[in-house]
């Protein structure tokens, strides 16, 4: 990895879930953004020697005042990303000149140094690597009249999170792919996955929420609260 490590940190989505007016990534944690919570973990380490920032291209020149404001200016770029989670990755990955690559959601602001460490690691390993944690409920598969139709063996089910980490040349290649065929993912491995690509997984913590639903953002200030306090 002479060319070090990059990240794409993505924050182009509509939170549509959330159902704010203000784009989830934008709502204030502490009086910051979430996605400067986010961005400040990655700048925290000096093995990332690229960061790009994926935003809407609305948004673009508001996210360059808060980066500047927060004294991120000198480690983060800031580009438009595209309609899909997938299109914002991809743009990012095209702007990326390192050899290796983390994908990371803007609205997970409470990964871990030692979580990107871990999972950095781990792709030497493998071909890719992603952080995540065992399912702890019974799961069901439900039809759509709203019948359970199977109960999975729990035991080889796990909850998929970011940051994913691949040789960036690799996971450019899956994401031509995917354009070219027309396949949409919901994760970055799952596009590794289809080029037959191994990926390792890396037990993270339960902590590492992506904010998705409006209890979430309850639970991120109860958390940060609890932080502080320590
Ligand atoms: N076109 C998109 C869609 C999503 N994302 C980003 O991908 C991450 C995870 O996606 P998700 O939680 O699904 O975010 P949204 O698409 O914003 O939410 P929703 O699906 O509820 O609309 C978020 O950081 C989001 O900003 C992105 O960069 N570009
Ligand atoms: C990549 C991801 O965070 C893994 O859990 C997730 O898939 C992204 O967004 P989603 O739209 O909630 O699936």
């Amino acid at each position: 990895m002479d060319k070090g490590w990059g990240v794409v940190i993505v924050a182009a989505g509509r939170g549509t879930r959330m159902g704010t007016t203000e784009s989830k990534q934008f709502l204030l944690l502490q009086d910051k953004p979430v996605f400067i919570h986010t961005l400040e973990v990655f700048a925290a380490l000096d093995e990332i020697r690229e960061i790009i920032l994926v935003t809407g291209a609305a948004d673009v020149e508001r996210c360059l005042k808060w980066v500047k404001e927060h004294q991120l200016d000198s480690r983060v770029r800031v580009i438009p990303g595209g309609k899909e989670r997938q299109h914002s990755v991809h743009e990012g990955l095209k702007a990326l000149g390192t050899d290796g690559v983390l994908v990371h959601d803007g609205v997970r602001p409470f990964v871990t140094r030692e979580q990107i460490r871990e999972c950095m690691a781990a792709s030497a390993s493998g071909e890719g690597a992603v952080l995540a944690v065992p399912v702890k409920d019974t799961i069901k598969q439900v039809n759509a009249e709203g019948m359970v139709t199977a109960t999975p063996d729990r035991s080889s089910l796990w909850s998929i999170q970011t940051p994913q980490a691949f040789r960036l040349s690799s996971l450019l290649e899956a994401y031509e792919s995917a354009e070219r065929d027309g396949f949409l993912g919901t994760d970055d491995a799952m596009l590794a996955e289809r080029q037959g690509m191994s990926v390792k997984v890396v037990k993270g913590s339960y902590t590492n929420i992506k904010l998705t639903t409006p209890e979430d953002l309850q639970y991120a200030a109860f958390w940060l609260e609890g932080v502080k306090k320590r």
